[in-house]
């Protein structure tokens, strides 16, 4: 199973625009999540500012006249005499919120009022009327002619008087919310009817009586929002469904959306070139160095003289789905990542397991040749990587690869050890770096490998090419094996020969393979040399 990163950085690296694409979706849908979260906060703010301001008002308008009402009450004297509607109307003149009082006889009648005066008859006006806890009685919507104009009021009564409320006032408190509660003795009563069906309204009823403070029950895509304060008997309810909120607010709504889809569009633009720098393999490179993404390929080293095969050069290719990572692509990201370690090991390993089950006993000692970074020529650590075969073939000879460039005092060390233990040293791409007999001599390689580009050049003789015999004569100093690699053309075998190179590898001779055709090849020129003898 991949690791999730890397899963998702190859899918990064296999569509970037999706990929973009998509984080621009996303943040898109981010924003307009946001969007519609702050419409639908905003919308429950006001409501509740609604129900407050209600509320405060209810609580004015209740003391007002509570206060009125009572000191009416106890001035015990009033009768529909001029004087005691003057009174009245002094009253009224300083009341914010009251525009009539109105006296009743015992059997609660209006007998007088201080708009019309005296009534020719008492009325009694037979209008559904609650009782608030604290002994208001309240009556709402009672037809009345106020300054000419007929108008819906709402009457409180208390003592024997009448106070009506100015209508916009309560008009103002009854569009506040859905219903609006009063609280009696025994249960909640709605002070206006709403059309709703009976057991709707039997659960409205239910949570707006245990509700305390302000609670907001959600509902769907919508809420309700329910205030009811401690000192004022009266129970708001408001339920708004999302597709009100969204009408209510659809210009604000619109404008927030589009400025998601224009932010997103400038984030998925900015966001770009960072996804296409995210695909690149240098991202994924520490997931590649395991065994299950190497490709081992095994070029033959031959006996320039014999034409036969020797041994080989093991060479690694980072297989990804269908690409194929060579190893001068990753090679810079590797050193740089620290990578170079797992890297050496998994085709240590891997290298030794297939050849160690596939590769038929040999006669004479095959040589094969790893190649290996500085920091990975470490003798406790990669032993381990040989050793941890389950069976260590005594027909391989092991030889360890360094470049010419990483020579260094401090592998000497390493290379004793590895040569204790029968291991051969070659310095790969000699002829490139500065190496001189001395620094060749302290190392007592097996092998020099004169380098490609030195063998490209052999036939126009150029300086690089003419290097050859002096490399030769170190090799003999130093009693190493030279391998030429780069033989590019077969001209070039007998060249070699003749300058004294005794072993060689290059394309002319045979191609880096896999591990079967790499088998196979052995096996025809195995049978090959036995039909010549
Ligand atoms: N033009 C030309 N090239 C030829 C010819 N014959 C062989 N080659 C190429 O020359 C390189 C020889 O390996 P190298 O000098 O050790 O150079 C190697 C080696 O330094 C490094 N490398 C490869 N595999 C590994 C590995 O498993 N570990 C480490 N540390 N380095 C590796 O990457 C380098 C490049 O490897 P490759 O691309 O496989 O390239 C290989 C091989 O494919 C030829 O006739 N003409």
């Amino acid at each position: 199973m991949k690791h999730p990163q890397y899963w998702l950085l190859l899918k990064i690296a296999k569509s970037p625009k999706a990929f973009t694409f998509g984080a621009g979706l996303l943040i898109a849908a981010l924003l307009a999540l946001a969007s519609a979260t702050s419409i639908w906060w905003l919308d429950e703010a006001r409501t509740s500012e609604k129900h407050e301001n209600a509320i405060q008002t209810m609580q004015a308008v209740l003391a007002e006249s509570a206060d009125l009402l009572q000191h009416l009450a106890t001035h015990g004297n009033l009768d529909c005499g001029h004087i005691s509607l003057v009174h009245l109307n002094t009253h009224l003149l300083q009341s914010r919120f009251l525009r009539e009082i109105g006296i009743l006889d015992a059997d609660d009648r209006l007998v007088c009022s201080s708009a019309v005066g005296r009534l020719p008859h008492p009325v009694k006006g037979n209008y559904p009327a609650s009782t608030s806890l604290s002994g208001i009685k309240i009556l709402v919507d009672v037809p009345l002619q106020m300054a000419n104009k007929k108008v819906n009021a709402t009457i409180l009564q208390q003592g024997g008087f009448n106070a009506v409320v100015s209508p916009h006032i309560t008009e103002d408190v009854y569009s506040s919310a859905d219903a609006v509660w009063l609280r009696g003795a025994t249960s909640l009563e709605l002070l206006r009817p709403i059309s709703a069906k009976a057991d709707t309204l039997m659960h409205m009823r239910e949570r707006a009586a245990r509700a305390s403070g302000t609670a907001t029950h959600r509902q769907g895509l919508g809420y309700e929002l329910i205030t009811s304060a401690p000192d004022i008997d009266l129970v708001l309810q408001t339920q708004r469904r999302a597709g009100a909120i969204i009408q209510d607010n659809e210009l604000l709504l619109a404008a927030l959306l589009m400025g998601s889809v224009v932010i997103a569009a400038l984030a998925a633009g900015t966001l770009a070139p960072y996804v296409t720098r995210l695909g690149a393999v240098q991202h994924r490179v520490r997931f590649l160095c395991r065994e299950e993404h190497l490709v081992l390929l095994y070029q033959p080293i031959f006996d320039l003289a014999s034409g036969k095969p020797i041994g080989c050069e093991v060479l690694m290719r980072l297989k990804e789905e269908n690409t194929i990572w060579m190893p001068d692509q990753l090679i810079p990201t590797l050193l740089a990542a620290g990578l170079t370690k797992p890297l050496d090991y998994a085709v240590t390993r891997k290298a030794m397991r297939e050849l160690s089950s596939l590769l038929p006993v040999q006669p004479e000692p095959f040589h094969v040749a790893l190649n290996y970074f500085p920091a990975s020529i470490d003798y406790e650590k990669l032993s381990t990587q040989f050793a941890s075969q389950e069976t260590v073939r005594k027909d391989i000879q092991i030889c360890i690869e360094i470049t010419e460039h990483s020579l260094s005092s401090e592998l000497a060390r390493e290379v004793k050890a590895f040569k204790e233990q029968g291991f051969l040293i070659a310095i790969d791409d000699f002829g490139t770096g500065y190496s001189n007999l001395k620094s060749v001599t302290n190392l007592s390689p097996n092998v020099l490998k004169i380098d490609k580009s030195l063998v490209f050049e052999l036939e126009e003789a150029t300086i690089r090419s003419n290097l050859i015999p002096e490399i030769v004569s170190i090799a003999r100093a130093v009693d190493a094996m030279i391998v030429a690699e780069g033989i590019e053309k077969l001209e070039q075998v007998q060249l070699l020969a003749d300058l004294g190179v005794q072993f060689g590898q290059g394309y002319a001779l045979a191609r880096p393979m896999k591990i079967k055709p790499f088998l196979a090849f052995l096996r025809e020129k195995t049978s090959q040399a036995q039909a010549c003898t």
